[in-house]
């Protein structure tokens, strides 16, 4: 934090690489300054902010976004928390009535958040209007003491995260002024009345957000990953590729190209694809502060697919590059390990992947409904309906490949629409026939979402001016990315006709060759990342390649190396070896 003050960098704005690199195991602040800040800065209204925003700027307040509890986490209606306005007092009353509705995960609750932004079934004149957003303080400011009507710990120890004090939460008909309700939205006027939003889901902002926010640090955690696996791969030497050569460098052999340069690749696609996300979501926040709601829809479903997409593709690159640095890799100084952990809970938090791809296939399904009736679609979709057939393009150019998962994507809609059509005949009640559709319809999803990243990769490469030779390369390794998700998603393209088996082979050879190619840049392309060796905090990926040096260096560090002899020798051991056990 002095860090970040010294060099004037509001903390908001420090890149997750940078907060990564200080608090490895999780950092529980982070709910505080994203999050929360958020839920302040789009969900409070201007008075509201006045209050809390410098406070929390300071760190005088430190909050967190208490919405998931013990019983329900993806299911948001379905919250037991209540806040029910007292009119006499113009309060309103916060109880947790069952265990099950007991607030559980917030980053930071356990211990250092003293404020929480919590989410609560609204109630008043005896009406219940939904989830809503309440700012509530938790401690007293000065003694850090949870307050009377608030119990408050920390859940306990986690796959990893665990420098992060994620707690849990309960009120016993806990008071608060009417005037800590989120009102920049929704209110509740003095007399009880309700004021209802332009949308209702305007009050799931904060997650939508953090959405967004998710799949760009997913890039930086698999490009930490790939720099330390490729910088590794050129360092150490194993086996022999040629009988009675000297042991090569383990980035000649072809299989570990294949576990690295698509992952390399896919930091891009991520990365692009993340900036067009984050483009929408800034026209999306203009547009509802003028009233207009139009294309929330649309940026709810686009962020719902790409933190789904990346933060599975991020968690399966990192735990790539750490099976490619062999047993190295399992030892906590490569960094691999604590980048594993801290990644593959974007996969369950913020949205669980298959509930987000469940609800972008939702939105498919209606579009393509829409579509055929000739009612308005929005852009992202038009495709579903629009002809399906190839363009003039090259066959196998890279916009023919573009097409064929446009046309495999369209296609796969159309065959589980039909699908869903005959199950709703049999089962007569949609949610029923839904369910019966549920694993194709998330196989729709992810061929919309990978259809998308893999267009914004190729556009966004095809429009970089500044070098040539780094276009070329660029090219090169977007090439690699759509040849790599068609082989890994044969089946579509065959179904859909797109594609034949020919082809495919064709492809496959194409991308032998693209590894072939590619592996003398492997190393430029993650030193061009640029992450300082303080950042990676590896034995593995450091800049001057001494991997040896420095796993050595790391050892003498043991607690276990403090002494020869261990304690555990004289308490455990030496009776053990006496006891002719
Ligand atoms: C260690 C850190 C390392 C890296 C992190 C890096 C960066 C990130 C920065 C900070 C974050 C740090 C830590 C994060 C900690 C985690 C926090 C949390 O997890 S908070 C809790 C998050 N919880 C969820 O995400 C819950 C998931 N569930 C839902 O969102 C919804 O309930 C669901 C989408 C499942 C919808 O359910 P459904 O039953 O369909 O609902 P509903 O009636 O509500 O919807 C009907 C209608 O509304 C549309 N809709 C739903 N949501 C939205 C929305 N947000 N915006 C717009 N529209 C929405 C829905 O599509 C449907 O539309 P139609 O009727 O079909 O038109
Ligand atoms: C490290 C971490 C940090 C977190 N931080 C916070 C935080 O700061 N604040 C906060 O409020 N919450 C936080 N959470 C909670 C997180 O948001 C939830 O865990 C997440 O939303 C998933 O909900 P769940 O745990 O209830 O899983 P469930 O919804 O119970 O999911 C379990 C399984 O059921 C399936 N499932 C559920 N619903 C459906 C459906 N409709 N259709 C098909 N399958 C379904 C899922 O796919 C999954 O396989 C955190 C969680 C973790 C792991």
């Amino acid at each position: 934090m002095r860090k970040l003050a010294e060099h004037n960098i509001p903390l908001r704005e420090a890149s997750i690489t940078q907060v990564h690199s200080v608090l490895r195991d999780g950092n529980p602040l982070i709910v505080h300054t994203s999050m929360f800040a958020n839920a302040l800065a789009s969900l409070a209204n201007p008075k509201q902010q006045q209050q809390w925003v410098p406070l929390a700027e300071k760190n005088r307040i430190i909050g967190t976004y208490a919405q998931t509890e013990i019983g329900h986490g993806t299911f948001v209606r379905g919250l037991e928390t209540t806040a029910i306005f007292d009119p006499e007092t113009k309060e309103f009353v916060l109880h947790s009535p069952t265990i099950t509705s007991t607030k559980w995960w917030p980053g930071g609750l356990g211990k250092t958040a003293n404020a929480a932004i919590v989410m609560a079934q609204l109630y008043t004149q005896g009406k219940c209007y939904g989830p809503h957003p309440f700012f509530v303080q938790l401690r007293d400011f000065d003694t850090h003491h949870s307050l009377p009507g608030v119990i408050l710990g920390e859940i306990g120890p986690r796959l990893g995260i665990n420098s992060q004090d994620n707690g849990y939460l309960r009120f016993d008909h806990y008071r608060i002024p009417r005037t800590n309700m989120l009102m920049r939205h929704s209110q509740v006027l003095e007399d009880g009345s309700y004021v209802k939003p332009i949308h209702n889901k305007l009050s799931y902002g904060t997650m939508v957000w953090t959405r967004v926010a998710i799949v760009h640090s997913c890039s930086k955690k698999l490009a930490c990953a790939v720099t330390i696996a490729t910088r590794y791969s050129a360092v150490r030497h194993q086996s022999e590729l040629v009988p009675g050569k000297p042991e090569p460098q383990i980035l000649e052999y072809q299989t570990q190209q294949y576990k690295l340069l698509p992952h390399i690749a896919s930091v891009f696609a991520i990365l692009f694809s993340a900036s067009s996300v984050l483009r929408m979501q800034r026209n999306v926040a203009a547009s509802i502060s003028k009233g207009n709601v139009e294309l929330l829809p649309e940026l709810h479903i686009l962020s719902c697919a790409m933190k789904a997409l990346s933060s599975q593709d991020s968690t399966q690159g990192i735990e790539t590059c750490r099976l490619a640095c062999g047993g190295h890799g399992y030892i906590a100084s490569s960094g691999l390990p604590s980048l594993y952990t801290s990644t593959t809970c974007t996969i369950t938090y913020e949205g669980e992947n298959t509930v987000l791809l469940l609800q972008v296939a939702r939105y498919l399904i209606k579009s393509y409904r829409a579509g055929l009736e000739g009612l308005p679609v929005l852009p992202s979709v038009m495709y579903l309906t629009a002809p399906s057939a190839m363009h003039q393009s090259p066959p196998l150019s890279n916009q023919a490949l573009i097409e064929a998962f446009r046309i495999s994507s369209a296609n796969l809609v159309k065959e589980t629409e039909s699908r869903l059509c005959r199950q709703f005949n049999l089962e007569q009640n949609f949610h029923y026939a839904w369910n019966r559709c549920s694993v194709a319809l998330v196989h729709c999803a992810e061929l919309h979402s990978r259809y998308y990243m893999c267009e914004k990769f190729l556009s966004t490469v095809e429009s970089i001016r500044a070098s040539d030779r780094v276009r070329s390369v660029l090219q090169d390794l977007c090439r690699l990315y759509l040849i790599h998700h068609i082989t890994l998603n044969q089946g579509h393209f065959l179904r859909s006709g797109t594609l034949s088996g020919v082809d495919l082979s064709t492809l496959e050879e194409e991308m032998y060759e693209l590894l072939a190619k590619l592996r003398p840049q492997a190393v430029p392309l993650v030193d061009a990342f640029d992450f300082r060796d303080e950042l990676l905090g590896s034995t593995l990926g450091a800049w001057d390649g001494r991997v040896y040096e420095r796993l050595y260096e790391e050892a003498q560090k043991s607690p276990l190396n403090k002494t020869d002899v261990s304690k555990a020798y004289h308490k455990y051991l030496q009776p053990l070896m006496k006891s002719n056990l």
